[in-house]
């Protein structure tokens, strides 16, 4: 790289994110950054880290090197607005709640050590990840780089990012309680129904499914290992399929996913797969990274290397 292929440096903050905690943190982070020049970008609302980030990509041909501030909502984002610009290259500062991007990609979840090597860092060569590309039966398009889910998982989240205790419980640093309040409940409703996958032309079909999850990463839902086995850098998916057990069996099973544990039980079926698609009997919610988007039917496939991170 020349002196004049250096990055721009520019930041995307949600304010947001984490109850207000990313704010705070930015304003830590800019007292660090006196002496580089860069530019900063705030999003007011949803979609915003997406929009900010495409325009700014579209308006400069110049290597740029977004830093995303906030949660794993604000990453997907910044990240679905860059995809398919390969002179951007990203970099992540964790301050929201749930920071299962930065554990999967081993980034640091202390903001000031990130910053730290970002600083070092932004000039050099990028590592390149693989992501995960999504189409609906509704229409809905986009990207994911920790994973996409249906069923169970994603109703909970759906949920649990709604709700109106999860503010004021982040704010004691208690917000993952709201996710566990709605997984009791919605044991009781849930009705687990047929799926049929088909991966890489080979179809498979799982009665009283509760969820699957396609990922890149290894872990979802604040720190859970979902996928032990997935590596955002091989070029496949990691799928968990999670079919036919009691609601009781289910509780102990979501217990064993915080270690991993629950790939030794028959009722969770795991292997990898390059292109998918999901269908389930009954119509059931779709998360991507975490995020609700719409719901199954749809499509997943693999884009491998497609996006550059700075990374230590
Ligand atoms: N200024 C804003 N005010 C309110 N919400 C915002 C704002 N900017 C962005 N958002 C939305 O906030 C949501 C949550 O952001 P994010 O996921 O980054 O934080 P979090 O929920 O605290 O962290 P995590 O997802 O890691 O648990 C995103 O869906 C994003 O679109």
């Amino acid at each position: 790289m020349t002196l004049n292929d250096k990055r721009k440096l520019i930041f995307i903050i949600n304010p947001a994110a984490k109850n207000g905690y990313s704010l705070r943190i930015w304003k830590k982070l800019s007292r660090q950054l006196q002496d580089i020049p860069y530019e900063v970008f705030f999003t007011e609302k949803t979609n915003d880290g997406a929009n900010i980030a495409k325009k700014l990509a579209m308006k400069d041909s110049h290597p740029l090197l977004i830093v995303a501030v906030g949660g794993d909502g604000t990453i997907h984002e910044v990240i679905n607005g860059i995809m398919q610009f390969p002179h951007v290259t990203i970099a992540y500062i964790p301050a929201g709640s749930g920071n299962d991007f930065a554990r999967g990609f081993s980034l640091p979840t202390d903001p000031m050590k990130s910053i730290e090597f970002i600083e070092e860092l932004m000039d050099f060569p990028a590592t390149l990840f693989d992501a995960g590309t999504y189409t609906t039966n509704q229409g809905e398009r986009g990207f994911f780089v920790n994973s996409i889910g249906a069923g169970f998982d994603a109703l909970i989240s759906m949920r649990g990012n709604r709700s109106k205790a999860k503010k004021w419980l982040n704010s004691i640093s208690l917000g993952k309680l709201v996710y566990s309040y709605y997984v009791i409940k919605e044991l009781f409703c849930y009705r687990p129904t047929t799926l049929t996958l088909e991966v890489d032309g080979k179809k498979r079909i799982y009665d009283k499914t509760w969820f699957v999850t396609i990922s890149n990463q290894q872990y979802f839902g604040g720190g859970m290992k979902i996928a032990p086995h997935a590596d955002p850098r091989d070029g496949e998916f990691n799928i968990t399929v999670v079919h036919r057990l009691s609601k009781i069996k289910l509780l102990f099973i979501f217990m064993s996913v915080f270690w991993g544990g629950h790939l030794k039980y028959k009722e969770v079926d795991s292997y990898n797969g390059r292109e998918i698609s999901i269908y389930f009997e009954q119509p059931v919610r779709v998360h991507a990274d975490g995020e609700d988007i719409s719901e199954t039917p749809f499509y997943v496939k693999i884009l491998p290397k497609s996006w550059g991170l700075i990374q230590k």
